[in-house]
């Protein structure tokens, strides 16, 4: 498959690695420009609350549930840390992996202190990490929080972050998050699209945004002004809170179909489910973010493989 412009390597990419980035970028899209990233980093995020309470499968008790998932869905990519990586990879070595290298738990609340989250792992030793455990580790990923206090310093990381990533051919997203005291409302649409525009300039391949609040012209329209704000950095949207599975597939389907995002980051809405049902909602998700379903072929898929599965028991 030839890549259109915006996807060959940027000029940061050594010639001599320029074939590995965009052999990473086809295999993160699978060939399609679209990346389907299971988003596996809340257990630091949000410590447990994610993983143990109501309305939560059993099955997301363990932390294996996440590699049992990205194993048997078709996805792009799952993101989470080396750490987690290095302790069930041996297991799962078809799983293509983003090595999330910054995270922070939710315990400060972010209105008293600025949130600021550091780079865990050098380079030098993502590369030692890479060599000895042979895994496809594609990208890496870095979270900002654009109006804190710590905003200087966390910038000058990522931008250094994604150069490093480059110079290895492999690609960077960055999360990209505005809050903070100084920020009013982290949804704000207009505010959204600024960071996006800020991704694009720290050099990331994907940016990956909550969702904007909607505004006139709905939610594909508030998110519209967020990916042309981004350019040639692609722009994929968070999952959110677990919702009924129609009502997830519809918001996606416009955010790529509508707005022209370039696929979905999705964590809760996946992992909290039993795993016939997570590998099911997956699989539904990538028949719109990878093969161009339309929402009713989706949801459609999602019930057929859900009995398919209920009847292999
Ligand atoms: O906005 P918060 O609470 O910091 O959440 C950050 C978490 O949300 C995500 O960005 C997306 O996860 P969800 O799909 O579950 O919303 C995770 O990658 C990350 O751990």
């Amino acid at each position: 498959m030839s890549l259109t412009p915006t996807q060959k390597a940027p000029l940061d990419v050594p010639v001599e690695r320029r074939a590995l980035y965009e052999q990473n970028f086809r295999e993160m899209t699978r060939g399609t420009g679209r990346i389907m990233m299971m988003a596996a980093d809340q257990k630091v995020e949000h410590l447990n609350d994610d993983f143990h309470g109501p309305g939560i499968s059993e099955d997301d008790a363990d932390p294996e549930h996440l590699f049992r998932i990205a194993s048997r869905a078709r996805i792009g990519v799952m993101a989470t840390q080396v750490g987690l990586i290095a302790r069930y990879g041996a297991d799962y070595p078809g799983i293509r992996y983003v090595a999330k290298l910054n995270s922070k738990t939710h315990l400060v609340p972010t209105k008293m202190s600025d949130p600021e989250s550091r780079q865990w792992l050098s380079f030098e030793q993502l590369d030692l990490f890479r060599e000895s455990s042979s895994l496809p580790i594609l990208a890496v990923g870095y979270t900002i929080y654009p109006g804190s206090r710590a905003e200087p310093e966390m910038l000058r990381e990522a931008a250094r972050l994604v150069y490093e990533a480059h110079q290895r051919g492999l690609l960077a997203i960055l999360w990209a998050y505005p809050r903070g005291a100084a920020v009013a409302d982290e949804r704000d649409p207009h505010l959204i699209a600024g960071v996006a525009g800020l991704a694009a300039c720290l050099g990331a391949d994907f940016v990956k945004v909550n969702e904007p609040k909607a505004k006139d012209g709905g939610n594909a329209a508030a998110l519209r002004e967020a990916v042309l704000a981004a350019g040639r950095t692609r722009l994929i949207c968070a999952g959110g809170k677990e919702t009924s599975v129609p009502d997830f597939l519809k918001r996606l389907h416009a955010q790529i179909h509508e707005a022209g995002a370039a696929g979905n980051a999705t964590g809760r809405n996946i992992h909290q489910r039993s795993l016939p049902e997570a590998v099911a909602f997956c699989n539904a998700i990538s028949a719109i973010t990878l093969e161009g379903a339309t929402l009713d072929e989706a949801v459609a898929l999602y019930q057929k493989e859900l009995l398919a599965a209920s009847a292999a028991e």
